[in-house]
């Protein structure tokens, strides 16, 4: 269990609040509620982590209100443990990166560099595949312009429930993590239910619709080729409805004036069947567990980072691996912005279990069944720290 520093440490440069321009002088208002707020609850209650926490959910400014009024430290709750760290780079080693595989190279030579990639990585990027990098752009664009509005603006749309198909807010985790991360993110379903538009900022409807379309498209194309290079009927994932339930997660890492005490998203393995994502030009920050190394996933102009989900890696009975992966805090002037689409059954109370035609005397199951209902019902109940659930589904697994 980590132990943090008993006084939250916002300090905003007086300064830089005084000199704030007109644009930015609601933030004097904002940055002033909850400096004094946060200072109280710690002095009435000593370290109230929680209150300090929710004082900061309430005030509706995101990392992104932080940044923008000045702070050169981060606040206590950013403080990662150091398990959660990067720590310094290894001497001597090679610098690992996810593969980048040409998808209008010849299907079977595509077919078994998925397969290899997705049997050990469990990532890779595509190029020469179907979407114009015109559309990359302008989805990507629509959602910094979001992130980047006035904090008043971005408020109407700070929340956590997500009746309305769409919640803009500082991790979705944060009450449940041990230190919250240096992120904002708008979180929006798309299928089987559209969104309330109205709950969706409106820079971003459209493009998020054109990109829907695009990444429908395109996933079909890789389900058909993970299910060839696992040997089982090109249609199956599409069969079991694994197109059909999609949710978006707009990602926002601005610059952090202290980098090397928190990340931009603590490691872990993505739940559904398959995440379909793209990023900017800031490139390098997300990173993939490759044994006791870690793999950069570069930024390649009109790439997209495809990487398989737990569900995939049981219903292959592990021969699919779903990575643990993280962001690092961005110690970068520019902002990271990325986009994952994650790709779950709209049946949530099919049961799945590794596909049968996969088993064999030589490859016993290696999961049991179970609904997906129970099994994101898990995955919510947690916070994001990397401990993939699989295990809890293992065969020989006595608590399971
Ligand atoms: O921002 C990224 O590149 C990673 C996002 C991610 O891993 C996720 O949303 O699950
Ligand atoms: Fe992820």
């Amino acid at each position: 269990m980590a132990i943090h520093t008993p006084i939250p440490n916002i300090i905003i440069p007086v300064a830089s609040l005084n000199s704030l321009p007109p644009s930015r002088r609601h933030l004097r208002r904002i940055t002033t509620f909850s400096i004094t707020s946060m200072a109280s609850a710690a002095s009435e209650h000593g370290y109230d982590r929680l209150s300090i926490v929710k004082q900061f959910d309430e005030s509706k400014i995101g990392v992104k209100g932080l940044v923008d009024s000045g702070v050169t430290t981060i606040p206590s709750f950013f403080h990662q443990p150091p398990e959660n760290l990067p720590g310094p780079k290894p001497k001597n080693r090679p610098k690992l990166t996810v593969p980048v595989i040409d998808l209008s190279a010849e299907r079977s030579a595509v077919v078994e560099e998925i397969r290899r990639s997705a049997s050990t990585l469990g990532f890779f990027q595509i190029v020469n595949h179907s979407i114009p990098t015109t559309l990359i752009d302008s989805v990507l664009n629509g959602l910094k312009s979001f992130f980047e509005q006035p904090t008043e603006y971005k408020m109407e749309f700070y929340h956590r429930e997500i009746g309305k198909g769409a919640a803009y807010s500082t991790n979705f985790d944060l009450y449940q993590s041990k230190a919250a991360s240096w992120r904002d993110t708008l979180q929006v379903r798309m299928a089987p239910t559209e969104p309330s538009w109205d709950a969706v900022p409106e820079m971003c409807r459209g493009t998020l619709k054109d990109w829907d379309t695009a990444v429908v498209g395109l996933a079909e194309e890789l389900m058909s080729i993970l299910c060839e290079g696992l040997g089982v009927k090109n249609d199956r994932l599409k069969e079991l409805s694994f197109l059909e339930a999609r949710v978006d997660a707009a990602h926002y890492y601005p610059r952090c004036p202290q980098p090397d005490l928190t990340v931009g998203l603590t490691s872990h393995t993505d739940p559904g069947v398959l995440t379909v994502l793209v990023q900017n030009e800031v490139g390098g920050l997300l990173q993939v567990k490759s044994g006791d190394d870690w793999a950069d996933v570069e930024a390649v102009p009109g790439a997209i980072v495809i990487n398989i989900g737990d569900l995939l890696q049981m219903m292959s009975n592990d021969e699919y691996k779903s990575v643990e992966h993280r962001v690092l805090a961005n110690p970068m002037e520019g902002a990271r912005v990325s986009l994952a689409v994650f790709f779950n059954p709209s049946n949530r109370d099919g049961v799945y279990g590794p596909f049968p035609e996969v088993i064999s005397a030589e490859k016993p199951a290696v999961y049991k069944e179970f609904s997906y209902a129970d099994y994101i019902g898990r995955f919510f109940r947690k916070e994001l720290d990397g401990k993939t659930l699989t295990n809890f589904y293992k065969i020989d697994n006595k608590t399971g």
